[in-house]
């Protein structure tokens, strides 16, 4: 195994820019998520960094998919980082040339107000991410005009800035998650978020309110719940969710073994870091000394 991260590429993308924060060595760019995570998978890179959600779109549909897809993987640590997009153009170019416009689809659906306004006329076309965008953009015989992508990507790549900060919701943040292969969960730091998917039994009222129930009589929060198809049969799905919380608080032990019971399948997808190093509120009755404490005095009733 290379002892370098991959991320998903080319260089530029706003996962090369998440990659950066947390490291300057050396990294292999993919060309998508599912090629990132499979060379996790094959042991070509020690872990990889992919976006995971964003403040604005929610869940990354390819992630969320390919994080189950294979041989299990875990989340190690998140990292979230501001997006802020700009349009790009071959040099020359005038903003009321623009005609053809290419991006990712997340990037696009961002700025979505703003190119309605400013380039009413211009067609979006969707790319496999914004900087791969901004390459495309370059070439000189390129069928497209300008590219949606961040300020390094229209520098990485030659071209002009036709405008800037040009999303439609000012403030939004993208996190992304450094995945590797499953092993050792690393040790709780009293601030740490848990990945998981569930799968929802189909045969019988309230199997979604089951799920929550296994999370709320414990204590346990939620920061993100969403529904992904189980790509078997229509109306299959499951949930993919982060709660507050590691592993090994007792809280969530106790949540994931009542999963355990009720679910067909729950896939664990690690225990790591919060990026914003916020500990959770326990409330009253979910700390580990009143769950031991609840144990023990069970344990002596005979
Ligand atoms: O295409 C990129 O640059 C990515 O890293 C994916 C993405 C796209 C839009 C917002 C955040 C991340």
């Amino acid at each position: 195994m290379r002892p370098v991260l991959g991320y998903f590429g080319p260089a530029g993308t706003f996962t090369h820019q998440a990659l950066r924060s947390i490291t300057d060595d050396e990294a292999i760019a993919f060309a998508s998520v599912r090629e990132a995570l499979d060379a996790v998978r094959a042991g070509e890179v020690r872990g990889a960094v992919v976006p995971i959600e964003n403040s604005v779109e929610g869940g990354v549909s390819a992630t969320l998919d390919e994080l189950i897809a294979g041989s299990p993987l875990a989340i190690r640590g998140e990292i979230v980082i501001p997006v802020e997009f700009g349009l790009y153009a071959r040099p020359g170019t005038e903003l009321d040339e623009v005609r053809q416009v290419l991006t990712h689809g997340h990037a696009a659906a961002q700025c979505r107000e703003w190119l309605a306004t400013t380039v009413p006329s211009a067609q979006v076309t969707e790319a496999g991410s914004t900087a791969g965008a901004a390459a495309e953009v370059a070439r000189p015989d390129s069928r497209y005009d300008a590219a949606v992508c961040a300020r390094v990507a229209g520098q990485l790549y030659g071209l002009d800035e036709l405008a800037y900060q040009i999303e439609d919701n000012p403030g939004a943040v993208t996190r992304f998650v450094e995945v590797g292969v499953a092993g050792p969960v690393p040790p709780r730091t009293g601030a740490d978020k848990t990945t998981l998917v569930a799968y929802m039994r189909v045969d019988h009222a309230g199997a979604l309110l089951e799920i929550l129930e296994q999370f709320a009589v414990r204590g346990v929060n939620l920061s993100r719940i969403e529904s992904r198809p189980t790509k078997t049969t229509l109306g299959s799905y499951c949930f993919s969710i982060d709660v507050e919380g590691h592993l090994h608080d007792k809280r969530v032990e106790e949540a994931l073994e009542g999963l355990h019971r009720i679910c067909p399948t729950v896939h664990f997808l690690g225990s790591y870091p919060r990026a914003d190093r916020a500990r959770p509120v326990v409330g009253h009755g979910f700390s580990d000394a009143e769950f031991d404490d609840a144990a023990a005095w069970v344990r002596s009733l005979g």
